[in-house]
């Protein structure tokens, strides 16, 4: 499939902690989609980024180098149309720096934007240091949705993609969704009130 030939096209950014699984997260995931909803074909193409570890970095600079860290952080998380806020199981540190980046979030981001908690490496299941439902209350009272997942055994990452292009669309019909000015959706313009579903293929 062409670039042409997609009709939506999400903008995702994956943060979190260092070494928590974003860019495993994202490798797992093929980035053309065809989806049937309510019967008609629809073809997504997903963009992913994950926040550049070296843009935390420069938090430490000078009042220069943090203006550039604010500018290059605030273009990251406004060109998304949603965010996945990552954290790795085993570790406990990686949820207990999650309120930073919600901060963060808040921050720079729009308030619209959809923002999901991730808890990958669950095939390390015997070194867990996060249970699920601390998880869950935590994601519940930060009105997040939440899902846990395997980047190395491909658990549930299909899905996570695949439920928030459901949301995305969800929140389209809404006329909610965080357009980017300079790369506008190519969905935009086009009738979706027949979405009313999403069966994935
Ligand atoms: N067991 C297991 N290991 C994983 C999983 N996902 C990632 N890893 C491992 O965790 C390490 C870090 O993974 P990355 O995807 O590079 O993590 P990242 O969050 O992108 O890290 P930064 O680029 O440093 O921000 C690598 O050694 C991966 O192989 C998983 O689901 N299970």
């Amino acid at each position: 499939m062409s670039m042409e030939d997609y009709d939506f096209l999400f903008k995702i950014v994956l943060i979190g902690n260092a070494g928590v699984g974003k860019t495993c997260l994202v490798r797992r995931f093929t980035q053309v989609k065809t989806v049937l909803l309510s019967n008609k074909k629809v073809n997504f193409f997903f963009s992913f980024t994950t926040l550049p570890r070296y843009a935390k970095k420069l938090q430490i600079w000078d009042t220069a180098g943090q203006e550039r860290f604010r500018s290059i952080t605030q273009s990251y998380y406004r060109s998304a149309n949603a965010l996945i806020l990552t954290y790795d199981i085993t570790c406990e540190e990686s949820f207990r720096c999650l309120p930073e980046w919600l901060r963060e979030i808040e921050q720079y981001a729009s308030n619209k934007v959809i923002t999901v908690l991730v808890g990958n490496k669950i095939d390390l299941a015997d070194k867990r240091e996060v249970s699920q439902q601390r998880a869950a209350e935590f994601s519940e009272a930060q009105d997040m949705y939440y899902l846990e997942t395997s980047a190395k055994e491909s658990d549930n990452v299909e899905k996570l993609f695949l439920d928030l292009a459901c949301r995305l669309i969800s929140e389209a019909r809404q006329n909610t969704l965080v357009n980017n000015v300079s790369s506008p959706l190519p969905g935009e313009g086009k009738s979706i009130s027949y979405l009313t579903c999403c069966n994935f293929n």
